[in-house]
């Protein structure tokens, strides 16, 4: 059995108040989103497939290795495989958060291949960008069910395009990364104002 270390609790008690705040916001609704953060060893802490988001627990978070396999028994995220791509790719990266918001839902609808956000002073809260003057895109991917396809898709795009802050799919959420928990609550949320404020400068068009 794989023991639990004090590492692993302390992830997992931010990945919980990440949750509460997230789902504050109304941006994980009915079970949806999942959240991971990685361990010193290379393991990863997850959230368990199925559980709402803002109201998890510690037995809601789980241990996977950088494979994705359970190694506590229990089943992790229906879409493993889009973080421990993230982690495998990239050793900066410390975790991952995944909603379902109304905004990049609604942002995929109106913008279809990329949201393009320039000129706007939160994109300083973005890790790396220090002006407003900058032009940051996030690409949108089509929904697929087949994790794994969907894993190779975005695999496939940060080849060809280098590095990403985050990714939209069609229909579904986004994932956005960072060097901590907070960080990249921060890029979440800096994301949401962003898309937020492109879809009311764009408006919603008829499906
Ligand atoms: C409740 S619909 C959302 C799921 O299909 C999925 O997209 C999701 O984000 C949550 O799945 P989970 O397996 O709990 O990580
Ligand atoms: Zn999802």
């Amino acid at each position: 059995m794989t023991l639990k270390t004090d590492e692993f609790y302390s992830k997992a008690d931010a990945l919980i108040a990440a949750g509460r705040f997230i789902d504050s916001k109304g941006w994980v609704p009915a079970t949806s989103g999942n959240f991971s953060a990685r361990l010193a060893d290379g393991n990863i802490a997850i959230t368990v497939s199925g559980r709402h988001k803002g109201h998890l627990q510690r037995d809601d978070i789980m241990l996977i290795d950088a494979n994705g396999q359970s190694l506590d028994g229990k089943k992790p995220s229906a879409e493993t495989l889009l973080h421990t791509s993230l982690y495998r790719r990239y050793p900066h990266i410390q975790a991952v958060l995944h909603p379902h918001s109304i905004n990049a839902t609604l942002a995929a609808r109106l913008f279809k291949h990329e949201i393009v956000l320039e000129d706007y002073e939160l994109l300083k809260a973005l890790v790396g960008i220090d002006t407003h003057e900058t032009r940051v895109t996030i690409p949108i991917f089509p929904n697929d069910q087949d994790i794994q396809r969907l894993a190779a898709v975005v695999e496939d795009y940060l080849d060809q395009h280098g590095d990403i802050h985050a990714y939209v799919i069609a229909g579904h959420g986004f994932y956005t990364w960072g060097a901590s928990v907070a960080d990249t609550l921060r890029h979440l949320e800096a994301l949401e104002f962003l898309f937020d404020c492109e879809i009311r400068l764009h408006g919603v068009k008829k499906a």
